[in-house]
């Protein structure tokens, strides 16, 4: 399953994934790693650091007219990822226009601060390091894009964190970091082993070497408590300081560090990957922005109880001997209609649909008004249709050994439960359907 509805809502890849085909053809270099499919598109072997390499260059490139050297055994970085933790740093932020921040451990590829200019003209970076083959290309990255005045690298020693790159006579917007993940080599390879045989979904090579993905002190959760203790001293320095985490249970671990402290978090979604992020501050005039609990899609839902089930996709599972293609005809002739739903189809398989009034719920009370004979409610088409649309929901049928499955994902509206409701919803319709169409139908 695809978090891509996921994403930020300003990420440009959001509903514009790259397309590697056309890529290739303006950035040569990536064409020899082009995989054709049966279906006639193209894909990368994500497995092949030689082929993400070339992605992310080519990406760079293109998007943002950045020229940038990577180096194959090091952590080579996904663009559409660090987009989600830049937009959301620019929320929390307010999109300050000349916010100048940190980045703690920029890597080789300097991506976070080279991304956050282009995205940003006017901020500034301070950025550090403590590789000293990464602080050099780091360097070469900053420099043959022509940002030295923007962003500065500075190489650090072990020992600091924040010691010799915060200046305590500077006021700084925003701290980023994207830690070392794991505590010791055997963790390394205990993930790097269960995604291959287990989570085929998240075939893509981690490149890193171990001073860059390895923090023998406990991983990310101790490097996250050692970036909170220390940011004690630099509470009026640093107006925001925030981290990018790579497993749901160091979030709980660094919320329940954070207890005394005021914070906020969200997660990244992109392709089949999930991280979180974390922004802790000592600000007391600062209040954190609605938008940045969650994406902006589900603003001012976030008292809703539902909020977790309403980011989950809704999925309906259907009895073997309905076919695909009956499932299909059915959502398109029956349910689209009779719900009202504004729809388009996405694929053969899979749809995105708008409705602006609820005719899924209290079924009983519009039936029992049907059969008094009352002329249907006309929904007054107005301009405020925008504001007032209920729901957007992406929804896709999916056929594995026999048995349909439905998807149902909120992505926009006022009514974050409405993919839930509609699922329940056909859920208690779709026997009627199969009953009365049994005949007209064929079943397999
Ligand atoms: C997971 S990598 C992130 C690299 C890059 N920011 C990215 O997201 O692709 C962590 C980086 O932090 C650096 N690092 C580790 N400890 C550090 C410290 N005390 N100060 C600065 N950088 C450090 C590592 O060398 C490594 O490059």
């Amino acid at each position: 399953m695809s978090f891509n509805e996921y994403m930020h809502i300003r990420n440009r890849y959001r509903t514009n994934p790259v397309d590697f085909k056309q890529l290739a053809e303006k950035h040569p270099a990536l064409k020899s790693f082009l995989i054709e499919k049966t279906n006639g598109g193209v894909t990368l072997d994500f497995c092949d650091p030689n082929a993400v390499r070339a992605l992310t260059i080519a990406t760079a490139k293109e998007d943002f007219n950045l020229n940038l050297e990577l180096s194959l055994d090091r952590l080579i970085p996904r663009i559409p990822q660090k987009l989600n933790y830049l937009h959301w740093i620019e929320d929390l932020i307010e999109r300050k226009i000349d916010a100048i921040g940190i980045d703690i451990g920029c890597g080789c590829s300097c991506i976070h601060a080279l991304l956050a200019i282009r995205l940003n003209p006017q901020w500034k970076m301070f950025v550090s390091e403590i590789d000293p083959f990464n602080y050099r290309m780091a360097m070469k990255n900053v420099e043959q894009n022509g940002l030295q005045d923007q962003i500065h690298v500075i190489l650090m020693n072990s020992s600091a964190l924040f010691d010799g790159l915060i200046d305590q006579t500077n006021h700084y917007d925003f701290l980023m970091c994207n830690p070392p993940f794991f505590s010791d080599t055997f963790e390394c390879q205990g993930i790097t082993n269960t995604r291959k045989l287990n989570r085929p979904s998240a075939n893509s090579i981690n490149t890193a070497a171990n001073i860059e993905s390895i923090y023998d002190q406990g991983g990310e959760v101790e490097f996250v408590k050692r970036m909170i203790n220390e940011s004690r001293s630099y509470a009026t320095n640093v107006r925001i300081f925030t981290s990018q985490l790579g497993k749901k249970s160091s979030l709980k671990q660094i919320q329940k560090y954070l207890q005394d402290i005021r914070h906020i978090d969200t997660e990244l979604c992109q392709g089949n990957t999930m991280r979180w992020a974390i922004a802790w501050t000592f600000d007391e005039t600062l209040h954190f922005p609605e938008q940045c609990q969650s994406r902006e899609a589900f603003k001012g839902l976030q008292k809703t109880k539902k909020k977790e089930m309403n980011r989950t996709p809704i999925s309906i599972q259907f009895e073997s001997k309905y076919s695909f293609n009956f499932i299909k005809d059915y959502l398109e002739k029956n349910l689209f209609n009779e719900l009202n739903l504004q729809w388009t189809s996405l694929s053969a398989y899979a749809w995105t649909f708008d409705a602006y009034e609820n005719l899924w719920s209290h079924q009983r009370q519009r039936r029992r008004h049907q059969n008094d004979e009352q002329p249907p409610s006309k929904r007054l088409k107005s301009n405020d249709d925008q504001i007032n649309k209920l729901c957007s929901i992406q929804a896709r049928l999916d056929e594995h050994e026999g048995i349909c499955s439905l998807y149902f994902l909120f992505v926009d509206g006022i009514n974050a439960d409405s993919a839930n409701q509609i699922g329940q919803y056909i859920k208690n319709q779709f026997p009627k359907y199969c009953q009365s169409c049994t005949n007209t139908l064929k079943l397999e």
